[in-house]
């Protein structure tokens, strides 16, 4: 299912084709506060897109509607749409368990379950309903090998998951999210709580990942934002300032917060 499309310089002139999704005039309340104006993207099937920002601009606020992780936040209050498929994601008729299995999210802290590895991978198949022990194994090994784990897995996939170091878990989790097969996985911060080193390997897997899924990102670092991304959104309290491929955006920014913002003038 390798997508591999060429990068399209500007993510808003996507074609039908080349779109996993489009966020069409969105905006977002939390109580009598707007968090998100008038929000409009198209997100490019099978790259890397980041959101980048000051704290508190909106980045995970966005990045949560994507899958409907805000209908969770009490007081939460949204207006727009987005299609994925040409489907609103927000249309009433839409079953949210089964766009979360088409949106996977992994977050800033690894959270794995209190399982096994092969547990951890294959919880979503299993509610599924999918129990067949071949089917589950392969989906294991296609997993972990996906989430460049395998190897430092293999032999202990019936040890409890917290006997891996935070990159492992981190790793875990992405492969439980792989294990359903999304088309889009979000990835909120995922290596805020890395070291170094663990940083490394999750930027390396988030280049591969984008060969078979669409990836969003939400990052607090600049310089992974123009490691791991394709194309580029920066926020600055609840507007989109700019969103273009990231090389555009890091060199020869368009809007002067961009500018000043790259720059370190403010943050
Ligand atoms: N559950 C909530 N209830 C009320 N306000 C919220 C809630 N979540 C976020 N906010 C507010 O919405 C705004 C956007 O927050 P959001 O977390 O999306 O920003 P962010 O850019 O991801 O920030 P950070 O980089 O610090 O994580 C902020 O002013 C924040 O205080």
């Amino acid at each position: 299912m390798s997508q591999n499309q060429p990068l399209v310089l500007d993510p808003q002139q996507l074609t039908a084709e080349q779109t996993a999704l489009q966020i069409k005039d969105l905006n977002l309340y939390y109580g009598e506060k707007q968090a998100l104006f008038n929000v409009d993207m198209k997100i490019a099937k099978g790259q890397v897109t980041a959101f980048i920002g000051p704290s508190g601009c909106g980045k995970s606020s966005l990045l949560r509607c994507i899958n409907r992780m805000n209908d969770l936040v009490d007081n939460c209050r949204i207006d727009g749409q987005i299609l994925l498929h040409d489907n609103n994601i927000y249309d009433k008729s839409v079953d949210v368990a089964a766009l979360r299995r088409q949106v996977g999210m992994v977050f800033q802290r690894p959270n794995p379950f209190p399982k096994s590895i092969y547990e951890n991978v294959v919880y979503g198949l299993r509610l599924q309903g999918i129990n067949d022990r071949r089917r589950l194994d392969d989906a294991v090994e296609r997993s972990l090998r996906g989430a460049a784990l395998w190897d430092e897995a293999k032999d202990r996939l019936h040890e409890n998951a917290f006997g891996l170091s935070g990159g492992q878990q981190q790793r875990l989790v992405i492969a439980r999210a792989i294990a359903i097969e999304p088309e889009v996985l979000l990835l909120d911060e995922p290596t805020s709580a890395l070291d170094p080193i663990s940083t490394l390997v999750i930027e390396e897997l988030i280049n591969t990942l984008k060969e078979q899924y669409t990836v969003v990102i939400v990052t607090h670092n600049m310089q992974q934002a123009a490691r791991v991304s394709d194309h580029t959104a920066f926020m600055y309290m609840g507007d989109l300032i700019e969103y273009t491929d990231t090389n555009t955006l890091f060199t020869t920014p368009s809007k002067k917060k961009t500018e000043d913002y790259i720059t370190g003038r403010y943050g």
